[in-house]
């Protein structure tokens, strides 16, 4: 699938990873609303991105995933101003196992909410044009990181909504693929202050230092090359894409239940 005139939707686009898919579907010649709840960085990055590719490529809208209301008005100002929505990039998210509740909420809520509210606009069904939705989960979404059982939990979610959901649309003339990056560590903000996220489980703080010298750490640029592979080839759909510094490889499932 080419990119040029296409329109794509990154949420936590203004930092790290978010950042980084941005910059690649701007590269190559999507249009990207940027969706983020940090107003501040949001603004400075689009800004910087309408000098560089153009006024007409980006779009900066503060949105908490979180809410439906803004959610809905960030997904409907990017159809009005685009006119449609082809790519939808469910990237926000946060670790903090002392706030539970709230990691829920973005890391796995709001991926359910955006892409429930993007359907409205993507879903053939609708009128839409169809496309792909690309979930960031982890590599914790396959498996367990003991310090953060709660994240682990929602990626894990976020994993079996995607392959759901590409099955859901596939068998109802969605036009929709929808796949999960899951990367091991990559360097950004999230993962450079995650000793104070860790909570009733920082004593485990040691183990997980030892499953990052174990795995290394990527670049933002190495997940965001995962992304680009996942929106224009066409064949896949509810793949997991695994990326390490070391390997990358599209996860198999074995169907336990048979
Ligand atoms: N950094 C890692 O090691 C790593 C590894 C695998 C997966 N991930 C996942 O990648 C995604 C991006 O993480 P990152 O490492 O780039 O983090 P980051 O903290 O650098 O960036 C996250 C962005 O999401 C935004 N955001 C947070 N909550 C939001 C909300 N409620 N609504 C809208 N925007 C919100 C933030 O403002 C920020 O701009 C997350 O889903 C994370 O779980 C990160
Ligand atoms: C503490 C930093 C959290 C960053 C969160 C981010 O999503 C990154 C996650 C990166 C890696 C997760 C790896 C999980 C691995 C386990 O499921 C299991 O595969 C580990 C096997 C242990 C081993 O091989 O030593």
């Amino acid at each position: 699938m080419s990119l040029d005139g296409k329109v794509a939707v990154v949420t936590g686009a203004a930092l790290g990873i978010g950042k980084a898919m941005t910059e690649i579907l701007l590269q190559n010649g999507a249009k990207v609303a940027l969706l983020d709840v940090n107003e501040t960085a949001g603004k400075s990055l689009c800004e910087a991105l309408m000098k560089q590719y153009g006024q007409e490529k980006t779009l900066f809208l503060s949105c908490d995933i979180q809410s439906e209301e803004q959610t809905k008005a960030a997904l409907k100002k990017t159809s009005e101003v685009f006119g449609g929505i082809d790519i939808l990039c469910n990237n926000a998210g946060i670790l903090n196992e002392n706030t539970w509740e709230k990691t829920v909420s973005i890391n796995l809520m709001g991926v359910i909410r955006s892409t429930y509210l993007a359907l409205e606009h993507m879903n053939k069904l609708n009128g839409g044009r169809g496309g792909v939705i690309v979930n960031t989960a982890s590599m914790a979404g396959l498996g367990p990181l003991p310090s953060c059982p709660v994240y682990t939990a929602t990626k894990h979610g976020v994993v079996g909504f995607t392959r759901a959901m590409a099955a859901a649309s596939s068998a109802s003339g969605y036009g929709i693929r929808v796949n999960a990056v899951c990367p091991s560590f990559v360097q950004t903000e999230l993962f450079a202050n995650i000793l104070d996220k860790l909570g009733q489980f920082s004593h485990l703080a040691d183990a997980t230092k030892g499953m990052v010298e174990k795995f290394g750490t990527l670049s933002v640029s190495q997940v965001a090359e995962c992304l680009l592979e996942l929106v224009t080839d066409e064949t896949k759909n509810g793949e997991a894409l695994v990326v390490t510094p070391q390997m990358k490889k599209y996860m198999t499932f074995v169907n336990t239940i048979q």
